[in-house]
């Protein structure tokens, strides 16, 4: 079987791991590197930036513990901040090219597009242009689309990579911004926020909605809100930045009411747009939805027999894992093996602001909707020992349980690490556990799961007869 995938990101390069590994004859077209935009510029890029700003937080909370080191004697040596990010970006896309290598990936550098001379063949042909202008022709029986997105872009605020900037730029400043205005409250904004007031730099946040994190756990929200009013973070809300303009060193950002903020620099993150144009999806008879994004069902299908596509490049949910989980799928189900179809409810995320909020299956929102009929049980962190010894001031966990079988649906924890302390939830959601299984778990002490098994001990009188 010969499978063409378009853009090694984690949806393109882990189905290509998973097609070689069924012995098909894989080639994956990219034009840039190995781990695609997540590797390169998104992603790793920002979780590497927000490790270092970590560091210095650690030495600002070390006083609470009775270590004293003035916060201003710390440096940040931002030049090599950005050198670590990028040496390590590139390291990674390395890691993986080399396993794609390994694995016996045939590897093209350069733009694919499908030149199908009709719709409705058995094979489709895909066009490769490489850097050089010279182009290769490819047919396969399978093409998995994975072109990923990039950074939305409004006209009114085109960035100039000096001072108005993408997520992907930032890296590129030779100094700290004196001032940074945010542009932007979802997750990419929020973290960013977070990881810059971590570095000591003033920011300000610029919010559409009446908070920031507006699709996260209004709980969970609500104390970054909190954090970042302590750190001095000046969030402006129900703001939307019509027009984003340099004044010499300076920019100035005015919003739709009139308003004017300026600072030293602007940091756009509106949003991402489905790299999706220019792959000739016309040729196959592919139509884009709303948005640009490919419609695919559960088993990364589209329209058209023979293509798939996975990743941001379908909108189902943006996010890395999702991504691969998709890509392979998509092989899975070519190759003829029995897979069991996406699962969204089962997804564990994670925002990386300071402390870390990590959700698993269904939320506060769709509990309060009425559309999960569900217990919902939230603990402060503040109640649990090992909190109190590391000195944490914010977080919680809480847990969503069905109310006659007590089995966990969902959970948010909000604290240090959340992203690991989150999988005992997903574990729970993932294997239809109850309430009563995790109140039987031994659970280290003094540890932060324990507020976990402390939850199902709260809650495990629900279980009934599943206990
Ligand atoms: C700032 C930021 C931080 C993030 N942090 C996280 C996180 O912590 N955890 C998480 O799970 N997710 C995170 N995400 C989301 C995650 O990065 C994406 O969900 C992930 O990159 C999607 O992978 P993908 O394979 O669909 O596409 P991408 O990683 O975007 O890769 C697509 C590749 O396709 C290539 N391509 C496009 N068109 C063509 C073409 N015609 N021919 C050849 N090649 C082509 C591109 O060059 C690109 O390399 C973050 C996103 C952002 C913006
Ligand atoms: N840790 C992670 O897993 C992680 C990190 C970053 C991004 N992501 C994923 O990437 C995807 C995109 O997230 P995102 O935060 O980049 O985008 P987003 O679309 O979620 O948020 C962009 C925000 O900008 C606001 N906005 C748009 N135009 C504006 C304007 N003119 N003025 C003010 N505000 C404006 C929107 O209302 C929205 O709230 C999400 O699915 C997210 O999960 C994941």
């Amino acid at each position: 079987m010969r499978i063409v995938i378009i853009g090694a990101g984690p949806a393109g390069y882990e189905a290509a791991l998973v097609a070689a590994q069924y012995g098909a004859e894989v080639t994956l077209v990219e034009t840039d590197g190995a781990g695609g935009n997540c590797v390169l510029y998104d992603c790793v890029p920002s979780k590497t930036f927000i490790a270092s700003a970590g560091g210095r937080t650690a030495v600002r909370e070390a006083d609470q513990l009775g270590i004293q080191v003035s916060i201003n004697e710390v440096d940040v040596d931002i030049a090599r901040v950005h050198a670590r990010v990028s040496a390590l970006a590139m390291a990674q896309s390395n890691d993986i090219r080399s396993g794609l290598l390994a694995a016996g990936v045939t590897m093209l550098s350069g733009h694919a597009r499908f030149v199908d001379e009709s719709t409705g063949l058995a094979l489709h042909n895909v066009e490769v242009t490489a850097l050089d202008g010279s182009i290769i022709n490819l047919q396969a029986e399978a093409v998995l689309i994975a072109t990923g997105a990039s950074p939305r872009v409004l006209p009114t605020a085109i960035p100039d990579g000096e001072r108005i900037l993408t997520w992907r730029q930032v890296y590129s400043l030779s100094e700290l911004p004196e001032h940074l205005i945010i542009v932007g409250s979802g997750v990419t904004g929020a973290e960013f926020a977070s990881a810059y007031t971590e570095l000591g730099v003033r920011v300000t946040l610029v919010s559409s909605r009446d908070r920031v994190l507006p699709h996260e756990d209004a709980d969970a929200a609500a104390v970054i809100e909190e954090v970042f009013d302590n750190r001095g973070v000046t969030l402006v809300k129900h703001a939307r930045a019509d027009l984003v303009e340099r004044e010499g060193d300076q920019v100035r950002v005015t919003l739709a009411d009139g308003r004017k903020i300026v600072g030293s620099h602007c940091l756009m993150t509106v949003g991402s747009v489905p790299n999706t144009v220019d792959l000739g999806l016309e040729k196959v008879g592919i139509v884009t939805g709303p948005g640009g994004f490919i419609p695919v069902d559960r088993v990364s299908r589209t329209s058209v027999a023979g293509i798939y596509a996975a990743g941001d490049c379908t909108g189902v949910l943006m996010l890395a894992s999702v991504a691969a989980m998709q890509g392979r799928i998509a092989m899975w189900h070519f190759l003829g093996d029995g897979v069991p179809p996406l699962r969204l409810k089962t997804v564990s995320a994670n925002v990386f602001t300071h402390p870390e909020i990590a959700t698993v299956g269904i939320s506060q929102a769709e509990a309060d909707a009425g559309l999960v009929p569900c217990r919902v049980l939230m603990l402060p962190l503040a109640t649990n020992p090992r909190a109190k010894m590391l000195g944490l001031r914010y977080g919680f966990v809480k847990i969503f349980v069905r109310p006659a079988t007590g089995i966990v649906v969902g959970g948010v924890v909000v604290g240090p690490e959340a992203s690991e302390l989150i999988l005992p939830m997903a574990l729970a959601v993932q294997n239809r556990l109850t309430a009563k299984n995790l109140a039987y778990t031994f659970s280290v002490y003094p540890s932060l799961t324990g507020s976990i098994t402390e939850l199902g001990r709260q809650l495990m009188h629900f279980d009934g007869d599943l206990g």
